[in-house]
């Protein structure tokens, strides 16, 4: 039997087969902050991250919806924070909903989502988020039900931090050759060239339509061996973020100041376009970390 341990702001799971794996989840922004795999942390977190919900967690994995960075066209949108509001809203806990491999499930609706943000967004809806933790992967699974009458636009993102054990400058990105880039520090559009991406500089790159059948790899520069894998369902957008030296240094709750030398941003979504969502339907997506 997999143990959970519940207080009233975070939730931890560890695997029934190995109790050195576990996943530890912030209620406020159902923000998974610890997946630790035969007790070696795969994410990584800011030494200074809040995780007193004053603030979105600097690190771990993040919710972006309904809109992903700042919006500033639509309708509604355009008046939420950069990333939305699901990060900085406290989500419910439901409790286990499969036993093997272990799974949790947290809800957000219009009732519990945070209550100055979700005056700029009009709309009744229900994600139910669900967090697997097999004895080699963490899955992370959303559905959104629209329960208005009307349809309604979202991106979604999950924004994963991944520990760097070993320094970024051994490590590249696989999986993005010739894939439609763009960047969001330049705004300019390209093709992406390298079969290794490296990460030498401040890197904030979409990566749009990335065919879901290529998984996105993270491995090391001299052995080639794997040091994080993401198959992806549903998400065919991806970002790649590294605040590097000076961004990193502005950010007040980004520590140690080297941090941005053992993480990586690989973030799967869906922001090339907003997904309409028509009344009382539903949509899904999922991440798989193995
Ligand atoms: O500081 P925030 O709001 O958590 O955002 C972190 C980063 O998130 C990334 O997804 C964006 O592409 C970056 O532009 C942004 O800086």
């Amino acid at each position: 039997m997999a143990s959970i341990k519940e207080t009233s702001s975070i939730v931890t799971l560890t695997h029934p087969d190995n109790k050195e794996t576990s996943v530890t989840i912030l209620k406020y922004g159902a923000t998974v902050y610890s997946w630790k795999r035969e007790g070696v942390e795969q994410l990584w977190l800011s030494s200074a991250a809040k995780l007193d919900g004053s603030k979105p967690v600097r690190g771990g994995i993040p919710l972006v919806f309904p809109a992903f960075g700042k919006n500033t066209t639509d309708k509604y949108l355009k008046d939420l924070p950069q990333h939305g509001f699901a990060r900085n809203s406290n989500w419910t806990f439901k409790g286990i909903v499969r036993s093997y491999p272990p799974t949790v499930q947290f809800e957000l609706n219009e009732g519990n989502a945070n209550r100055e943000l979700i005056k700029a967004w009009p709309y009744k809806f229900t994600i139910l988020y669900n967090i697997e933790l097999g004895y080699d992967h963490l899955k992370t699974s959303v559905d959104i039900r629209n329960e208005s009458d009307v349809p309604f636009d979202f991106n979604w993102l999950f924004h994963t931090y991944y520990n760097i054990q070993d320094s970024i400058e051994n490590v590249y990105v696989h999986g993005l050759e010739n894939q439609a880039t763009h960047d969001n520090i330049t705004g300019k559009a390209a093709v992406e060239k390298n079969a290794e991406v490296i990460i030498d500089r401040e890197v904030d790159r979409r990566y749009l339509n990335v065919d879901v059948k290529e998984n996105i790899t993270i491995l090391n520069k001299k052995t080639n061996q794997l040091v994080h894998g993401l198959i992806r369902e549903n998400l065919s957008d991806a970002v790649v973020w590294n605040p590097w030296i000076k961004k990193s240094a502005g950010m007040g709750d980004f520590e140690p100041k080297d941090g941005y030398k053992n993480m990586l941003c690989v973030e799967p979504g869906h922001i090339h376009d907003l997904v309409t969502l028509r009344a009382k339907q539903k949509w899904s997506a999922s991440q798989y970390m193995y």
